[in-house]
């Protein structure tokens, strides 16, 4: 599945905003639209954990799902809050925000699957949401670990390098490896398939958060 996924996963680690996230320089309009789409995000993504655990019979998955249901609701959505107090914009804004074309493609992506499909599906539709942060969190700490007390953005790249982050998709991935052990090689496709637009997905979220992008061509872009 990674392997499926390694061209837009490194170039993902490689795009603009990444860079300038881990050298500081990043602009604070550019974070503050990323953070104000993933405030919006991430209280979808508790909704699909929540959908997960309703379709969940495993009670390990069903307390997996409730734990990062609640760190969603309770720890990560914590430090957009800090972030965008410090830049003047209230609750109010953050909860009436506009949603991106990007970022609705990719919340409406992981929502129907969670909504219409199996358990195993919304495994693998989490997956990327666990893992690339988790990957790229470490990977900024570790790059810029020399310059990382100076930049505005380390809370950020703290809270994504943290173990709990990395130990969800350790967890991710050796449920889902045990699920799929008599998958068909069909079903092994199609969860390829939702694993690997995740990836793009996430790509396409910081993508169009570093142009501001709301829609998908600027001269669209009227107040709604
Ligand atoms: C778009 C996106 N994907 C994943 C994560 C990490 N939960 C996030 N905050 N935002």
């Amino acid at each position: 599945m990674r392997k499926a996924a390694d061209l837009v996963w490194e170039e993902g680690y490689q795009q603009p905003f990444i860079r300038e996230l881990g050298e500081g320089t990043l602009q604070r309009e550019r974070f503050a639209f990323y953070l104000l789409q993933d405030f919006r995000y991430v209280n979808d993504y508790a909704r699909v954990h929540a959908l997960g655990l309703a379709k969940a019979t495993d009670p390990e998955i069903m307390a997996f799902m409730l734990k990062v249901q609640n760190g969603a609701l309770q720890v990560e959505t914590e430090v957009h809050r800090s972030y965008l107090a410090s830049y003047g914009i209230t609750e109010e804004q953050m909860n009436n925000v506009r949603q991106s074309a990007f970022a609705r493609a990719y919340t409406s992506n992981i929502l129907s699957i969670a909504y219409g499909k199996d358990i195993l599906d919304i495994l693998v539709a989490v997956l990327p949401c666990a893992w690339v942060y988790a990957d790229y969190g470490y990977r900024l700490a570790a790059e810029f670990a020399d310059t990382l007390d100076d930049n505005p953005y380390k809370s950020w790249v703290d809270m994504y390098k943290t173990d709990e982050f990395w130990q969800d998709s350790v967890w991710l991935l050796e449920h889902i490896e045990k699920l799929v052990a008599d998958a068909s090689e069909e079903r092994k496709r199609e969860l390829i398939d939702i694993f690997v637009t995740g990836v793009e997905n996430e790509y396409m979220f910081w993508a169009s958060a570093y142009d501001m992008q709301y829609t998908w061509k600027p001269e669209w872009n009227q107040e709604r």
